[in-house]
């Protein structure tokens, strides 16, 4: 818990706190930010978990409700000094309608600002995604950018599209008068692919490569670099900057910043044996086994197998015409306008993210024998 040396005053609403992002998120404010007075946290699915954090000196305040509800969610804003918004629909799977994404990504934001102008809330972070950027659907390679660099950010599936319109709103709204006559200052946190304790896919990827038989098959050259960052230090990034900007408005009010940290540049598939590696598994092949035509071909045929068994279940492979188009792009990222704007620097190195990650898949491992 972080040192009560000073006053302990602010409300802070954490928005998807449950979630992978989410619920590191909270327990790093616990940790980090000692003028919490009251930590509330907003979910359509609360986390077991809530309950041992319940015992600290900071009132937490556990709500269950839907940012596609404008109504649940001015309630659950009202009287926060800030809000941290990272619930959203994460789906590139096909598992959601494009609309019901659209609802909770882009209707879900916008109840969030106009919850925040009503009721009076001056901070407003947001948790945005490198693929507002990109890879477009193009396939243009994003060498080690910045938020500056050039690119044509062309976007057709629902996920990046709905992440983009979201930013915008959140950017466009810096500066609207609030509740109250202060201006609403937000700002916009672009993560690239996140890893860390809790991971999903890394959890299926592990039991894939379990039933293969402890083997993962190359599909993408090692030379196709995918931009990774630790949970923990997109954390902390939230943190630091939900507290920065509210010192720093005028230079941080309706800015985007990259999340990054020293992890390596490597391909997804290498940078994922980071850490399936030392729990067993082997990627085969130094180059892909298949050729990239016949694996857009397979990724068809999954995308096909979706859609006729859609009436009678849900088929929703890591393998699909998006995922593989994404995953063959080079999209990795080089800045320092965190450090420049608001002093970020990584709280964790790569050896430690390296460490914890696998120390939880190592843990995970032995739950699931
Ligand atoms: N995981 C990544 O690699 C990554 C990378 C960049 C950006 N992001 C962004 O980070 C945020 C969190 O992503 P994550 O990976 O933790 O996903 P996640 O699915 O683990 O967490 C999302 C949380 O939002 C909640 N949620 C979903 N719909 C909701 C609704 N209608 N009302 C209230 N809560 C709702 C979910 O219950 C979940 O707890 C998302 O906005 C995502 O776009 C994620
Ligand atoms: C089946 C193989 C081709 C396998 O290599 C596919 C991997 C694929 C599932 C992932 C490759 C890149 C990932 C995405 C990237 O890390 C960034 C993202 C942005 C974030 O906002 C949400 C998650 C994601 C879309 C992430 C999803 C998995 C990949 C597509």
């Amino acid at each position: 818990m972080a040192d009560s040396a000073q006053a302990q005053e602010l409300v802070y609403l954490v928005t998807g706190g449950c979630g992978f992002l989410g619920e590191h998120v909270v327990r790093m404010l616990l940790q980090q930010e000692p003028r919490l007075r009251e930590l509330r946290i907003f979910d359509l699915h609360l986390g077991p978990w809530l309950e041992e954090l319940k015992t600290g000196p900071v009132q937490v305040t556990a709500i269950q409700g839907d940012v596609t509800q404008a109504h649940e969610v001015a309630a659950a804003v009202a009287g926060a000094h800030v809000v941290i918004h990272t619930a959203g629909l994460v789906d590139v799977f096909g598992r959601a309608s494009p609309e019901t994404i659209h609802a909770v990504n882009v209707q879900g934001t916008k109840n969030v600002i106009e919850a925040c102008v009503q009721t009076g809330t001056q901070f407003l972070v947001y948790t945005s995604s490198m693929e507002v950027v990109g890879p477009n659907i193009k396939g243009h390679p994003f060498y080690r950018g910045n938020e500056d660099t050039p690119y044509e950010a062309v976007h057709r599936h629902p996920y990046p599209r709905s992440k983009a319109l979201a930013e915008q709103l959140v950017l466009e709204a810096n500066g609207r008068k609030v509740r109250g006559g202060l201006p609403l200052v937000t700002c916009a946190l672009r993560p690239t692919g996140i890893y860390g304790e809790g991971h999903q896919i890394m959890r299926d990827l592990y039991q894939q490569g379990l039933r293969l038989g402890g083997r993962l098959f190359r599909a993408i050259p090692a030379s196709v670099e995918h931009g990774r960052v630790y949970v923990g230090n997109v954390a902390w990034m939230h943190v630091l900057v939900a507290r920065e900007l509210q010192e720093r408005a005028a230079l941080m009010g309706g800015q985007v910043y990259f999340c990054y940290d020293k992890s390596p540049y490597k391909s997804y598939e290498d940078f994922n044996m980071e850490f399936l590696g030392p729990c067993g598994l082997r990627l085969v092949g130094t180059r892909p086994l298949l050729p990239y035509w016949l694996l857009m071909l397979l990724a068809f045929l999954n995308a096909l197998l979706q859609w006729l068994l859609r009436p009678l279940l849900l088929y929703a492979p890591l393998l699909n015409p998006y995922t593989l188009a994404m995953a063959n792009t080079t999209f990795t990222v080089s800045t320092d306008k965190a450090q420049r704007h608001f002093g970020y620097e990584p709280l964790f190195s790569w050896e430690e993210s390296r460490t914890r990650t696998v120390r939880w898949m190592q843990t995970m491992d032995s739950s699931a024998q």
